[in-house]
């Protein structure tokens, strides 16, 4: 099996900046990467600092306790088996009785409130993130795989969660009991301390060549299980998409190929991690026949007692075990520190600025102005996506936007949402530019028609209250009759009251958008942008929706990109966008009497979609 799988070593090669190229951040590796994270999860941790010392604490004593036992244990050899003596065994024999009783106690309590802050700080760190995530720009998404981000709320978050409830205590334990014990040793045999602890330069070293290795190892294993479940919940969503154009064999095969990166680096991550305790333990038996052999001698020559050896093999044993645990949960740290690095690289990510604005609700009237607004998607382009595009929208009117495939008609829609904002230019409502508008405010004053309107889980009622929260049942109703709606809602089997299947599976085309436009309708904005649908209808729904779009258009601006030429030569305005730039605008009659661009897709059945 070893020969299928690529060495570690490879990894070596993979440049880590091609898998991080967006984060400033993380172009930082290694220690000053690792304290920055670990600063930003003390910040969490730091907010039951209460709880935090009380945890330390109870490590404190059941680290104290942990030492106690073997000496008491050699004690009783010495005081009492080797000199033939009862008189105090008794009280000796209860002493220890209560050390491994309070030993016990202090462990549990330090667990349970470790679980505590654990829960509370990942409770906090999954609510920020998410948090987080809404206030990003769009241009975020478009980088990221969904699945990718699904990983780091969950997976990532998971891995600090089990690390938290568990390394933390390890960690401080074992460096507690390290010092105690070697502090204890010194004062039996400095000698015999001495030989003993020749072992950790061994550990050490052992230790460094691992753990330098498995870090690399763990932050690949944590991309590809990102990149895998990214990959898992595309082709989940896209699964009728896969079927139709018969890619399963394409798709199975790319998911072996990511499967078997996950394994691999997984396989790695594990077997050299694995490594950490077989060679602790090798070395904790090489100690073990060191105290016995040279400890032996010392003993017949009379500088230790018999007790001493025993005290010695035993705190070998709980010398050695720190060591080991130290190890072992450097690695879990590292993996859980990776995991808090993805997270955090999130919460870094820049969120969307809502300007100088107050972001109140105002009331307009649907002007619209754009003034030389440029805009490319990613700074540097050359070609921008849209080139000094100037038109102004009186309310009330109707703007279809038509041009051919890429002209710019839905990114026009997206600097008006400010989805995106201008490089150049101004865009202006009623007069006022809208980076002076809070974003929320200003969608506030829009509704969106789009093709494929997106359903959340819930009834149909909560569906259409997406439009405006606080509307009343009857509101609801009411915006359903005008959005031609409300017959097909009364047939499904509840009524309003019947909930809708993920992303509104078994509800059709059509009727997704008569509840797109019924939520519209219950918004009741003064800006309204449309995406007329593409897919075929049947024409009695189509009906439908055309009669409830008029209805709804009725003295609100409307933005409509028209993909059929047929149902725009009402329009007020005509953009006709090509390349991002107007080459034409007017209405209907007046662009056909140009003879130009929109003569010619009308006569030439122009593809505008
Ligand atoms: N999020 C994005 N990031 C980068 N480029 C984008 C993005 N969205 C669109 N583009 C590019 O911008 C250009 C304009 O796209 P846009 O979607 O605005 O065209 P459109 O006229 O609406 O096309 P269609 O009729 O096909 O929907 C295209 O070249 C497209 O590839």
């Amino acid at each position: 099996m070893l020969k299928q799988l690529t060495s570690p070593f490879k990894y070596k090669r993979i440049d880590l900046n091609t898998s991080v190229q967006n984060s400033k951040r993380k172009q930082r590796v290694g220690l000053k990467e690792g304290l920055y994270t670990i600063l930003k999860l003390w910040r969490y941790l730091s907010k039951k600092k209460g709880q935090f010392l009380l945890v330390l604490i109870m490590v404190l004593i059941s680290s104290a306790l942990a030492l106690l036992g073997p000496y008491l244990i050699g004690k009783t050899i010495d005081d009492y088996i080797v000199s033939q003596k009862s008189d105090g065994l008794g009280i000796l024999f209860g002493g220890m009785v209560l050390v491994f009783v309070f030993h016990s106690l202090s462990l549990f309590l330090q667990n349970f409130w470790m679980i505590g802050i654990s829960q509370y700080t990942v409770n906090e760190m999954r609510s920020d993130l998410v948090q987080h995530l809404h206030r990003l720009p769009i241009s975020f998404f478009d980088k990221k795989q969904h699945g990718e981000l699904m990983s780091r709320v969950t997976n990532d978050i998971e891995n600090v969660s089990s690390t938290l409830n568990s390394s933390v205590i390890q960690v401080f334990s074992s460096l507690l009991t390290l010092i105690g014990t070697v502090t204890v040793m010194l004062l039996l045999s400095p000698m015999l301390t001495a030989i003993t602890l020749l072992i950790i330069p061994l550990m050490v070293l052992g230790m460094k060549w691992i753990t330098k290795r498995t870090g690399r190892l763990f932050k690949y294993q944590q991309q590809n299980l990102g990149e895998l479940n990214g990959y898992i919940e595309e082709v989940i969503s896209g699964q009728k998409m896969v079927k139709a154009y018969s890619q399963e064999e394409r798709v199975i095969k790319e998911f072996i190929v990511k499967g078997e990166q996950l394994r691999n680096s997984g396989f790695w991550a594990q077997t050299i991690s694995g490594f950490i305790p077989k060679v602790m333990n090798m070395l904790n038996n090489l100690s073990f026949a060191v105290i016995a052999g040279i400890g032996g001698l010392f003993a017949l020559n009379g500088l230790i007692t018999i007790g001493v050896i025993v005290i010695f093999a035993e705190y070998a044993r709980q010398f050695t075990r720190p060591l080991n645990d130290l190890a072992n949960q450097f690695n879990t740290l590292l993996s859980a520190i990776a995991g808090a690095e993805r997270v955090f690289d999130i919460l870094d990510e820049e969120i969307e600025k809502d300007d100088q604005s107050n972001g109140e609700y105002f009331d307009i009237q649907g002007e619209v102005t754009f003034e030389n607004v440029s805009f490319a998607y990613e700074e540097g382009e050359d070609q921008q996506t849209i080139h000094s595009v100037s038109f102004q929208a009186l309310p009330g009117e109707v703007i279809a936007l038509v041009g051919p495939t890429g002209a710019g008609k839905t990114t026009l829609i997206n600097l008006i949402t400010r989805f995106y904002d201008p490089d150049e230019g101004r865009i202006l409502i009623d007069g006022v530019n809208i980076d002076k508008i809070g974003r929320s405010a200003l969608r506030k004053q829009m509704a969106f028609v789009l093709q494929d309107t997106f359903l959340f889980q819930g009834t149909v009622m909560d569906n259409i209250r997406y439009g405006r929260l606080d509307a009343t049942d009857e509101e609801i109703i009411e915006a359903a009759k005008l959005a031609n709606a409300d017959p097909f809602i009364q047939k499904l089997p509840d009524g309003y009251h019947t909930q809708i299947k993920h992303d509104g599976n078994g509800i059709s085309h059509g009727q997704k958008q008569l509840l797109a436009i019924a939520r519209a309708m219950l918004a009741n904005p003064m800006i309204l942008l449309l995406d007329e649908a593409t897919s075929s209808i049947d024409t009695i729904t189509e009906l439908r929706i055309q009669e409830a779009l008029s209805r709804l258009m009725k003295g609100r601006t409307t933005f409509v990109i028209a993909h059929r030429l047929n149902t725009i030569q009402h329009a007020d305005q005509i953009i006709v966008l090509k390349d991002g730039e107007i080459i034409e605008k007017g209405t209907h009659h007046e662009l056909l009497e140009k003879q130009e661009f929109y003569y010619e897709m009308q006569t030439q059945h122009y593809a505008v979609n």
